[in-house]
């Protein structure tokens, strides 16, 4: 699970010097190798890799939910893990919030953080798809079937915002969610 040599720089915060030209050197050199997540501090920067990557599956949400943050790669797993295990432990709300331009690939994004929250809810038994998550996986399938549409930047574009919410019982099982579109 190690990145090991020649990765890069796991964390732009470490760069030396830190600036555009380095920052861009190391996405780059981080992207040639199919790494794809980097971290800035808390934040996380995903470069679009537009092709399937084996980088999502139940097995490494139990890996990052076993471990505290930054002790393995960055990913979206770490960043949802820990929003979870903050949910669960200090009963605080959370909040991810995904940016980018049209194409980046936010709407992927979302789903790995919901497929991360599923796994979680369901104590890391399994790909646990029924329930109040599994609802929210097959509404944002039916919303993009209304609100999505092929641009000249996406095949697959939102047309729409999302604010998308899960909540959790006091034993951490998701138990209800929204999700809330705007124009
Ligand atoms: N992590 C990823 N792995 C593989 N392919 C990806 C990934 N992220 C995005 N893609 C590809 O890029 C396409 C565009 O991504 P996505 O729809 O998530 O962008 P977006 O930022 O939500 O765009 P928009 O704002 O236009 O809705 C996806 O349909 C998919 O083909």
């Amino acid at each position: 699970m190690a990145e090991g040599e020649g990765a890069g720089q796991p964390d732009a915060v470490l760069l030396a010097p830190l600036s555009e030209d380095t920052f861009l050197h190391n996405l780059h050199v981080r992207y040639k190798r199919d790494i794809i997540y980097t971290y800035v501090g808390n934040a996380l920067v995903s470069v679009n890799p537009c092709r399937a990557l084996p980088l999502y599956s139940a097995e490494l949400v139990r890996a990052y939910l076993a471990r505290p943050p930054y002790q393995l790669p960055p990913h979206l797993y770490a960043i949802t893990a820990t929003a979870y295990q903050w949910v669960r432990d200090r009963n605080e709300s959370q909040c991810i919030v995904i940016t980018g331009e049209s194409g980046a690939g936010k709407t992927e994004a979302a789903r790995v953080c919901l497929q991360c929250a599923v796994v979680a809810g369901a104590g890391g038994a399994g790909a646990g798809d029924a329930g109040a998550a599994g609802a929210l996986t097959a509404a944002g399938t039916l919303l993009e079937a209304f609100g999505n549409a092929a641009t000249a930047r996406n095949h697959n574009a939102s047309r729409f915002g999302k604010l998308l919410e899960i909540e959790f019982d006091f034993k951490g099982e998701p138990v209800g969610g929204h999700i809330t579109h705007c124009e």
